[in-house]
């Protein structure tokens, strides 16, 4: 409920009174920012606690909700839009959450939490209804209906919880980005609250676009590369990319408690039905099944869709828990350009660090706990021979018509080769591509093969900026300034210049 109007330091701020277990929803326009501090009580955002009197600024078009389970008083600053001071095009207070059916789900995640850390300590069992599994989690739903929120409140509340979980989030949606660019698939293990700020980094910072030494909660994600938005491009791609990310994930060693924290996937859309996704039901089933064998899932989440959880039941209900949870009505609905917006925010981070200009008057503010001027960097335009850098496409593209293939080879076979792009070509299209920088390949000439490329993590993203055939040479705009001599790179469909 809005309380009326107050002055700090000459600039009007806006409180708001909320009842327990009610949301302030927002959603700002492009070039305008939001302060939101909290006066009184406990509120979160998306699962991460707000600090009483710290400036919470949020800016690129960010649509979140303050909720809060005991009540509390919040107080809004202006928005700076063309200096003139108004109020987010969409803000209310909102009595109708799904939060109690989400908090259910973090208590019984956290059981198994526990369960499993007993099981692998070899401690007395607390309760032996509860498998002693991590919980390893698939959260499936259709497009807008709250599946990367749903992934970051759980996530959230497991480190929320101070029993030292680090839970692996992965994000399998080339569409979102997640942490750095669009049409990567890549996953982390958080062990701090994921803030809400900006569209451009919805998963929280990461080591690569801002300096780790001063983003005390940046994460070191692990990346592949898919390089396009939808998953019907090239479904076999994502198979395995998918399977990739997973086995790395399997790979990794751990202490107890991470072991114990389980997983959280996010997934496209486009898994959730194949009306507009372009995928055919037995290619969306294909990848939902690659998603359940490369993170071994044992809980599979649906938000809001009857005849999707019915279907998964069908498949998976003897081996993994197939739950239905409601939509929240907060969810906005996110359009194609809204999307194309984002994707070059992400980008710009990406390059440049997040800058957000705080709303007039507020001085103290933060993004997500960090001083805003801490988080920008400043990439290097560098110029590179040709032959400094193999880039390949995979792939669609870069397949011959079926009519020029070899006798006996099949399409298959193509959509997953790697093929060689040479800059000095006209068609090239390499102008404003983003490319992958992967790890090196193998040492060991012997163990090399075709399409190691694709099994490859990405270490970094570089943008062509320029193209000089004559003199062989390329522009590139990286976040670092390390030589690229010997790297090789992939290239997809995402194009970004700066404007
Ligand atoms: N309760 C809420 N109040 C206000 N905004 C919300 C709320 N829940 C989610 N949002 C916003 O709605 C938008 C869509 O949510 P989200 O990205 O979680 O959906 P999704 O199902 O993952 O989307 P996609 O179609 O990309 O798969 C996001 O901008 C998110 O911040």
């Amino acid at each position: 409920m809005e309380s009326g109007q107050s002055t700090v330091a000459a600039v009007p701020t806006k409180e708001w009174v909320l009842e327990p277990e009610t949301e302030y929803r927002f959603e700002l326009d492009p070039g305008t920012s939001l302060a939101v501090k909290l006066i009184r009580g406990q509120a979160e955002i998306f699962g991460t606690e707000l600090v009483d009197g710290k400036a919470y600024v949020f800016g690129q078009e960010c649509k979140a909700a303050v909720f809060t389970w005991q009540g509390c008083t919040i107080e809004m600053s202006p928005i700076l839009s063309l200096c003139t001071l108004r109020c987010p095009s969409t803000e209310y207070v909102s009595e109708e959450t799904p939060m109690a059916a989400y908090a259910n789900v973090h208590t019984a995640l956290e059981q198994r939490r526990v369960r499993a850390l007993q099981a692998i300590r070899g401690s007395p069992i607390s309760d032996d209804s509860v498998p002693a599994e991590p919980p390893r989690v698939l959260v499936l739903g259709p497009a807008n209906s709250g599946k990367t929120t749903v992934c970051k409140i759980l996530t959230n509340y497991a480190v929320r919880t101070g029993q030292g979980w680090s839970p692996i989030l992965v994000n399998v949606d080339p569409n979102e980005g997640g942490w750095a660019v669009p049409g990567a698939i890549s996953a982390a293990s958080v062990n701090t609250p994921i803030v809400t700020s900006s569209t451009a980094n919805t998963l929280g910072s990461v080591a690569t676009s801002a300096p780790v030494t001063l983003s005390s909660n940046a994460l070191l994600p692990l990346f592949y590369w898919y390089g396009h938005k939808e998953a019907k491009r090239n479904p076999l791609l994502m198979d395995r990319l998918i399977r990739n990310l997973g086995q790395n994930v399997q790979d990794r060693n751990e202490d107890p408690e991470a072991v114990s924290s389980g997983l959280i996937v996010d997934t496209p859309a486009a898994f959730a039905s194949s009306t507009g996704s372009g995928l055919k039901d037995d290619q969306r089933q294909v990848l939902i099944k690659a998603c359940v064998d490369a993170f071994n899932i044992n809980i599979i989440l649906v938000i809001g869709h009857e005849k999707l959880t019915i279907e998964m039941q069908r498949i998976f209900g003897g081996r993994i828990n197939v739950v239905k949870i409601p939509k929240s009505g907060g969810v906005v609905e996110l359009d194609h350009s809204y999307r194309e917006r984002v994707h070059g925010y992400q980008l710009h981070t990406y390059m440049y660090g997040l800058r957000i200009e705080p709303p007039l008057g507020v001085s103290d503010a933060t993004l997500g706990g960090e001083p805003i001027t801490d988080l920008t960097l400043a990439p290097s335009s560098l110029q590179i021979s040709f032959e400094d850098l193999a880039i390949f496409r995979i792939g669609e593209e870069a397949m011959a018509p079926q009519s020029a293939l070899p006798i006996g080879a099949t399409r298959a076979l193509s959509e997953m080769q790697p093929v060689a792009v040479d800059p000095a070509k006209g068609g090239s299209r390499l102008i404003n591509s983003i490319l992958a920088l992967l790890a090196p390949p193998n040492p060991d000439e012997a163990e090399r093969y075709d399409e190691e490329v694709l099994d490859l993590t990405v270490v970094g993203f570089i943008v062509v900026t320029a193209l000089d055939i004559p003199s062989r040479k390329m522009t590139i705009l990286s976040p670092n300034q390390g030589s690229l001599a010997g790297r090789t790179a992939i290239v997809g469909s995402f194009e970004w210049s700066e404007q």
